[in-house]
């Protein structure tokens, strides 16, 4: 499936990760420029920026449902932009309110080029999946979120084309903590039903629940969320493929990496006044900025006849 040009776009990529058997793409969770950079140059097949480093990297602020669409917007396309034969999955919380809100929210992450997205059945000021007392909205509220996106992509692959436009939606749901298995599973149908192309149960609390999903809801696809340290056990990639899942989101990859390595660097700060610094650390900043982009930039400059870095920087 290709595009114009022969450019297979970041949405057939991913469904063609999808659709191959015996195989689960894992999704390294990003939450800005650099983490996505660092992510790419590990050449993942595909990245998720999580909500919940969204949150804390442009705000400072919990995963609580205090990022807007905007804020998500921007991230989301910025990291798409990065690299766009690497598609981006990116959380979309509960669609940021009614059913327009929800069709104006696909329609903005398809035209930034964002590969796929999920939309859950919390209420919209909501919780990250992994914290006690969710609340969630009822079945039908949920389902008029899920048919508003199915609209929207439709409305998109009509007017930017039909490879283009195809958002991987996947539907999410948080009913397990308050309704049971059962209840979260007939949510997952139904969304499926009414055109999810991906289940995500979240927070199982074991193996069993895992893999039962999995069984009930093939041929559908079905994401794992590995957050360590939440409700869900800590599966390897294998792990999960063994029990059936197709994708698995690693969302606090980075976040929780960054978290460790700057609050050790600052308390060492703190209180020495200096940073014993690694070998990596003494190269200075090129490195970084190498992993950021720096020769494409130089190269763009001289093609199109600057002189910015001719004597090199
Ligand atoms: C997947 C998630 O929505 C996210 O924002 O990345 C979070 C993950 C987290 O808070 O660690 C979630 O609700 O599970």
């Amino acid at each position: 499936m290709a595009d114009f040009h022969g450019f297979k776009s970041a949405t057939a990529r991913l469904r063609e990760l999808l659709s191959r058997d015996d195989h689960i793409t894992i999704c390294p969770g990003v939450y800005d420029g650099l983490t996505a950079r660092i992510a790419l140059r590990g050449n993942f097949d595909c990245l998720y920026m999580t909500g919940a480093g969204t949150a804390a990297s442009r705000l400072g602020m919990p995963d609580l449902g205090l990022v807007t669409m905007n804020d998500m917007l921007t991230n989301a396309a910025m990291i798409a932009s990065l690299d766009r034969t690497v598609p981006l999955i990116a959380d979309a919380d509960t669609g940021y309110g009614g059913p327009v809100m929800v069709a104006r929210t696909v329609k903005s992450y398809i035209a930034a080029g964002i590969a796929g997205l999920h939309l859950e059945d919390q209420v919209l000021s909501k919780r990250c999946g992994h914290l006690l007392g969710k609340e969630i909205v009822d079945e039908d509220t949920f389902l008029s979120r899920i048919r508003a996106a199915v609209i929207a992509r439709e409305e998109m692959k009509a007017s930017i084309g039909e490879v283009a436009g195809d958002i991987v939606l996947i539907a999410r749901t948080d009913s397990l903590q308050s309704l049971g298995f059962d209840e979260a599973i007939k949510r997952l149908k139904m969304a499926i039903e009414v055109g999810a192309d991906v289940a995500f149960l979240e927070g199982p609390t074991d193996v069993d629940q895992c893999r039962r999903a999995c069984r009930v809801l093939a041929p559908t696809p079905v994401l794992l969320n590995n957050v360590p340290g939440g409700v869900t056990p800590d599966l390897t990639a294998k792990e999960a493929q063994e029990l059936g899942f197709k994708l698995m989101i690693y969302p606090g990859l980075m976040l929780t990496a960054v978290y460790d390595s700057c609050t050790a660097s600052s308390a060492e700060l703190k209180s020495t006044g200096t940073v014993k610094l690694t070998e990596r650390q003494m190269e200075g900043p090129k490195a970084l900025f190498t992993t950021c982009g720096l020769l494409e930039c130089i190269q763009l400059d001289k093609k199109a006849g600057g002189q910015a870095y001719s004597s090199g920087v």
